[in-house]
C-alpha cells in the first residue's frame, strides 16, 4: 500500500459536482491524451503500474546520453576550427612546406610589425576550398563597430591639422582612438546617390575576413546614420608614391606638404623588400583566397609603408572578388588607375589576376626607374613608363642606364638585370605570358636574400655601405662632390 500512496494524488479540491457526478466524470475523460498511467484513485486498490517508475529513469539516462553526446561534438567541432585557423596562417610563409616568415608564431618577434588572426574570420584564407572554411570561419573578428562621436573625438573633430591624405572617395585624418591606438580614418564622401556604399561594403567586406601581414589592416568601422567611415591601421610612412616621387606627392598631399624636409631617397634594399611584399600582397589575393580577389588598383599610391618601411597594400575599394568559372574572367566596367591598366582589360574590360600582374610590373618599373607611369614632360618617346623601359629591360648596358639617379649607383648590377627581368614578364601584352604572383615571390626572394645588408625589417634611410655599381658619370660626380 505504501506504493499506493506515494502516487496518490493530493485530496481534491472541493467539488461543485455531486459524488455521483465526479464519478461519470472520471468515466468519461480520464486524461484520455496523457502517455501516462492514470492515477490511482480513492479506493482503488489496483497495484500501480511498474511504468511510472521507469519511464522517469529512462527519460533521465536519455537526457544524460544526449548532454555527453552535445558535450563531445562540441569539444571535436572546436578542435577542428582551431586547426583551420592554423592552416589558414601558415599560407602566407617563405619556406614552401615550413613554418612561415610571418606566420603568428613568428609575428610577435618578428620586427615587421606582422598581424595574424589565428583564431579570426578568413573567410578566404588559405587553400583550403570555397566553401569548408567560409563555413567553418566565424565571419568577423578584429574589426571594431565605432560611432561617429567615437571618431570625431580620435580626430579633433575632422580637423584639417589631421588630414593624412584625399582620394577619389573621401579624406583620411590621422586619429587616435579612445584605448590610445593611432589609426588613419576614412571619411567617405557620399554623394546624393549615395555613390561610396559599395565602396564602404567592399572593404568593409573584404577586409574584415582576408588578414595578411602584406595587406593594410582594417581596425573597424563606422556606419552612423549617413556617417560611413573606415578605421585602418596607421602607416607611418605614407604612401610608396610620396617616396618614389616626391614633387607629385607635395602637390597632393597637404600632410606631407607641411613636412620640413624629405626623408632620403629609398635605397636599393628597401625597394626590393617593398617589391617583395607588394609580390606576397597580390599572391595572397589571387592564390591564398578563395575565390581570388583580383585589387583592380594595384599602384603606388595604394601601397602603403609602416615605421620599417614595410609595405603593404591598402585600398580595396574597386577590389572584385574573382568568378569560379574556368577561364577565371570577370567582365567588368574598366577602373583603376592611367598607366597601371593591362592592354586586355583598358580596351575589353576583361579583368583577371593578371591584370593585377602588369600594374605591380609597372610598379616595379617604378622602383627601378623613379619615373612615374605616363609622364607628358618627358621627351617623345619617353612619355609612357612600359614602353619607354620595355626595349631597354633586355639590354644590360641600356638596363643600368634607366636605373633611378636617386640610387646613385648603389645597386648590384646582377641583381637589377634579375629584377629587369621580372619587370619584363609582368609587363607583357599578352596576359597569358605574365607570371603568377607565386612565381615573382619566388623570384624575388633569392635576391632579396642574398643582399649583403639583407634586412627587410630594418630600417632602411640609411645609405648602403659599399657601392656595387657606378657608372663612369656618376664616379665623376661623386669624386666632383667628395672633393667640394
Ligand atoms: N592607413 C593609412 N596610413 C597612413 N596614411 C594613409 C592610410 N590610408 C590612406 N592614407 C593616406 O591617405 C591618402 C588617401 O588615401 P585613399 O585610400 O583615400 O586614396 P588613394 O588610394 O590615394 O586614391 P584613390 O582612392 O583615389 O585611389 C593616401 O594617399 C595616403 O597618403
Amino acid at each position: 500500500m505504501a506504493d499506493v500512496a506515494a502516487f496518490a494524488p493530493s485530496p481534491p479540491a472541493p467539488s461543485p459536482l455531486a459524488p455521483g457526478d465526479v464519478a461519470a466524470d472520471a468515466l468519461l475523460a480520464p486524461w484520455p491524451m496523457s502517455p501516462w498511467p492514470a492515477p490511482l484513485r480513492h479506493g482503488d486498490d489496483r497495484r500501480p503500474n511498474p511504468l511510472f517508475a521507469i519511464l522517469p529513469l529512462s527519460a533521465l539516462a536519455i537526457g544524460l546520453v544526449l548532454l555527453v553526446a552535445v558535450a563531445v561534438i562540441l569539444v571535436l567541432t572546436r578542435r577542428g576550427r582551431l586547426r583551420l585557423a592554423g592552416a589558414v596562417v601558415s599560407v602566407d610563409g617563405d619556406k614552401p612546406g615550413g613554418a612561415p616568415a610571418s606566420s603568428c608564431g613568428s609575428s610577435a618577434r618578428n620586427s615587421h610589425n606582422a598581424r595574424c588572426y589565428p583564431a579570426s574570420g578568413c573567410m578566404y584564407g588559405g587553400r583550403l576550398g570555397p566553401l569548408g572554411l567560409a563555413a567553418a570561419q566565424p565571419r568577423s573578428r578584429g574589426a571594431q563597430v565605432f560611432t561617429y562621436r567615437e571618431l570625431e573625438r580620435a580626430t579633433d573633430g575632422f580637423g584639417e591639422g589631421n588630414v593624412l591624405g584625399r582620394g577619389a572617395y573621401g579624406v583620411v585624418y590621422r586619429g587616435r582612438l579612445g584605448d590610445g591606438t593611432p589609426a588613419a580614418i576614412k571619411r567617405l564622401q557620399l554623394d546624393l546617390r549615395r555613390q561610396g556604399e559599395r565602396e564602404f561594403r567592399v572593404e568593409v567586406d573584404l577586409l574584415s575576413r582576408m588578414h595578411s601581414p602584406h595587406l593594410v589592416g582594417l581596425l573597424g568601422y563606422c556606419a552612423d546614420q549617413s556617417h560611413r567611415l573606415l578605421v585602418f591601421e596607421l602607416m607611418p610612412n605614407g604612401t610608396l608614391k610620396s617616396h618614389l616621387h616626391r614633387p607629385a606627392a607635395v602637390a597632393t598631399d597637404s600632410q606631407e606638404a607641411r613636412s620640413p624636409a624629405p626623408p632620403p631617397a629609398l635605397d636599393w634594399q628597401t625597394r626590393l623588400c617593398i617589391a617583395l611584399d607588394c609580390a606576397r600582397a597580390l599572391e595572397f589575393l589571387h592564390e591564398h583566397t578563395s575565390p581570388a580577389v583580383i585589387h583592380r588598383d594595384f599602384n603606388c599610391s595604394n601601397v602603403l609603408l609602416d615605421h620599417n618601411y614595410r609595405a603593404r597594400v591598402s585600398d580595396f575599394a574597386t577590389a572584385k572578388v574573382g568568378s569560379n568559372k574556368a577561364n577565371g574572367q570577370v567582365l567588368t566596367r574598366v577602373l583603376g588607375t592611367t598607366g597601371y591598366l593591362a592592354p586586355e582589360y583598358a580596351s575589353t574590360g576583361k579583368l583577371t589576376t593578371k591584370s593585377d600582374v602588369y600594374s605591380y610590373g609597372v610598379v616595379l618599373l617604378e622602383l627601378l626607374t623613379g619615373r612615374v607611369p605616363v609622364d607628358t614632360q618627358r621627351p617623345p618617346g619617353q612619355h609612357v613608363l612600359v614602353s619607354w623601359a620595355l626595349p631597354r629591360l633586355t639590354n644590360r648596358e641600356r638596363l643600368v642606364q634607366m636605373v633611378d639617379p636617386a640610387l646613385k649607383g648603389q645597386f648590384a648590377v646582377k641583381d637589377l638585370i634579375q629584377v629587369g627581368a621580372i619587370a619584363a614578364m609582368c609587363v607583357q601584352t599578352k596576359a597569358e605570358y605574365r607570371p603568377l604572383m607565386t612565381d615573382v615571390v619566388q623570384s624575388l626572394i633569392p635576391i632579396v636574400k642574398k643582399s649583403p645588408v639583407m634586412s627587410c625589417s630594418s630600417t632602411p634611410a640609411r645609405p648602403l655601405q659599399h657601392v656595387v655599381y657606378m657608372s663612369p658619370l656618376q664616379k665623376q660626380a661623386s669624386v666632383a662632390g667628395k672633393a667640394s
